[in-house]
């Protein structure tokens, strides 16, 4: 038995047949959250991807006690659905009631666009669109790569107010950032800590 909902033992990251990263553990508990730091290439793209279940890890293991919700670069709505109607797509594929999107709409001050094509969605309109999507999915584990690009500072708040909410009600997210996130209390881990020998030489 164990109480966390994510947690990473041992675990190598292999990318184009090359060792990227080795030794990373980490437990998240609910109401618990990380942030993945390191520079360009490092490879936090591909432990978030490596902690959706989307890349095998190399070594060591994955567990994941619940339902996952991903957020990354990859828009994962459909351009020509309506905004409303694209989320409410993946509200039927999760099982969760509509009323989920409207709120994750609401959330995300998105409420006003809800009958907008999403292909016609500005940047940071399309970046709230894809938080929308995680809040609506009523996942427990979040995995958000790069959350805030292209986020202006009221959608960043609105970002701190859905994390804040998230793990109030026992959720835990893994985040990757090169910026400031709203994430208070999250663990931060180097991976610059992590690289094979060879490459720390
Ligand atoms: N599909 C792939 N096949 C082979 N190598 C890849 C693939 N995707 C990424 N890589 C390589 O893996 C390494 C890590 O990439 P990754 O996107 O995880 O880094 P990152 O830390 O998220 O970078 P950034 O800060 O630029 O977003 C890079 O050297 C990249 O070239």
């Amino acid at each position: 038995m164990s109480d966390a909902l994510l947690r990473l033992s041992g675990v190598a990251c292999m990318r184009g047949g090359r060792l990227l990263l080795r030794g990373i553990d980490l437990t998240l508990a609910p109401g618990q959250s990380a942030l993945l730091r390191g520079p360009n290439g490092m490879g936090k793209s591909s432990l978030i991807r490596l902690a959706a279940g989307l890349l095998p890890a190399f070594g060591g293991t994955v567990e994941r006690y619940g339902k996952v919700a991903l957020s990354d670069e990859s828009l994962a709505l459909d351009r020509d659905r309506t905004l409303a109607g694209a989320l409410g797509f993946w509200a039927r594929m999760d099982g969760v009631p509509a009323a989920a999107v409207a709120d994750a709409l609401s959330a995300l001050g998105l409420s006003a666009l809800a009958d907008i094509p999403v292909r016609m969605l500005s940047t940071g309109q399309r970046k709230r669109a894809m938080l929308a999507r995680v809040a609506a999915s009523g996942a427990p584990i979040w995995l958000l790569d790069e959350p805030a690009n292209g986020l202006d500072s009221a959608s960043v708040a609105m970002l701190g107010a859905l994390i804040g909410r998230h793990l109030a009600g026992g959720g835990v997210i893994l985040a990757a950032s090169h910026q400031d996130l709203p994430l208070p209390g999250a663990l931060e881990i180097d991976l610059s800590a992590h690289l094979p020998q060879e490459a720390q030489a």
